[in-house]
């Protein structure tokens, strides 16, 4: 990326005309850039032959794509990819791509590292280094090679979307606006560790489906496994969620992963079912990915079983995600902090 440029990806259509409008040219060429941008994908400002040369010229003074190709690729016996994206700031990203028979999800990432500090998770290990831009979140999906064959994004990625939630919203506007993607929010997910405040906003904001990481029902053991629970309890986020409607459309989800001996025993299973109660929602059960340093295991298939029965057996219909890329480590950030601990040049 060459220093100083704007990157033009990200940018809505008004932003666009404005940027046309600045630099002398008739507003339409705003509408020919976003065409150019979403629905094309072109990697140079020259490959939009619509636009004069001249106009091109001058649009290439101040601004660029602001696209990126992957710089390191792992793929799984499964099909799962890993990809590291760099970012506008010089730092590395992580994004998955998992085929599923007719489905093909990207997960995306929202910041480099998180200030969360989950003790299951890689990437709360590696501390908060800064917010993804917008192009930094759109150039993930706009340069990895399944772009066009996508039919879900989950902000399942590195970093607490409602820790940059501007630039999230920035970039679920891009992806589900007539001028961008045109994407339904239905094919989008958006997954919090529970910032109440934010999720507010981000509910009034967006129609995309949310997701939160629970865990544990449980304050202490939340609170154990979460840091986040101290000033953020789940009750109150759970409050909350109660007063917006996720009986039509739009679908709330909790993330639970079931950890052995730990928050997968019957009380945890009637405390979830109390904590949820009359709540429209559904509970994915998700299988720990090992990491390195931290003593934690998963629980066994039966037991995962016996919660997701009791579960659903209690009204909250309750899945168990199949794991994916566990050979790449799909899920921990380890390729971005092997990068950082290479010092950038893996
Ligand atoms: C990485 S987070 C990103 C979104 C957001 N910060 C959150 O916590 O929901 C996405 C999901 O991955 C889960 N996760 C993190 N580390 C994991 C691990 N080692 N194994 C399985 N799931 C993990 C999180 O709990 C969360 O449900
Ligand atoms: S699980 Fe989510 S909130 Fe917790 S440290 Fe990881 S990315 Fe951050």
């Amino acid at each position: 990326m060459v220093a100083n440029l704007i990157p033009l990806l990200g940018l809505s259509l008004a932003e666009l005309k404005d940027v046309a409008k600045q630099l002398g040219m008739p507003a339409f060429t705003g509408g020919q850039m976003a065409k150019w941008l979403y629905v094309r994908h072109v990697r140079s400002v020259d490959d939009m032959t619509d636009i004069s040369k001249a106009n091109r010229e001058k649009l290439k003074g101040l601004y660029t794509i602001g696209c990126m190709p992957p710089v390191d690729v792992q793929k799984s016996k499964d099909g799962t990819v890993k990809y590291l994206f760099p970012t506008m700031s010089g730092k590395f990203v992580e994004t998955v791509y998992i085929p599923d028979n007719d489905r093909a999800t990207l997960c995306v990432s929202s910041q480099v590292g998180c200030k969360m500090n989950c003790l299951f998770c890689q990437t709360g290990k590696q501390g908060f280094e800064g917010n993804l831009t917008v192009s930094d979140i759109l150039n993930q999906i706009y340069s990895v090679p399944e772009r066009d064959t996508l039919t879900n994004i989950v902000f399942m990625g590195q970093g607490e979307p409602m820790d940059n939630l501007d630039n999230v919203l920035r970039a679920t506007e891009a992806l589900t606006s007539d001028w961008g993607y045109a994407w339904s929010p239905k094919r989008i997910t958006v997954s919090s560790v529970g910032v109440k405040n934010k999720l507010c906003r981000f509910i009034e904001e967006s129609d995309c489906h949310l997701a939160i990481s629970l865990h544990s029902p449980i304050h202490e053991q939340r609170a154990m496994l979460m840091p986040a629970e101290k000033a953020m309890p789940i009750t109150e986020v759970v409050d909350m969620l109660r007063n917006y409607d996720f009986s039509h459309q739009r679908r709330l989800s909790f993330e639970y992963i079931v950890f052995g001996g730990l928050n997968d025993s019957p009380m945890h299973a009637r405390e979830i079912v109390k904590l949820l109660n009359g709540l429209d929602c559904r509970i994915n059960l998700i299988r720990f990915h090992q990491i390195p340093g931290v003593d934690l295991h998963g629980a066994d298939d039966k037991r995962m079983e016996a919660l997701r029965d009791y579960l659903t057996g209690h009204g909250i219909f309750t899945t168990i995600r199949a794991s994916r890329g566990q050979d790449i480590y799909a899920a921990c950030g380890l390729l971005s902090t092997a990068r950082k601990e290479a010092g950038g040049s893996l």
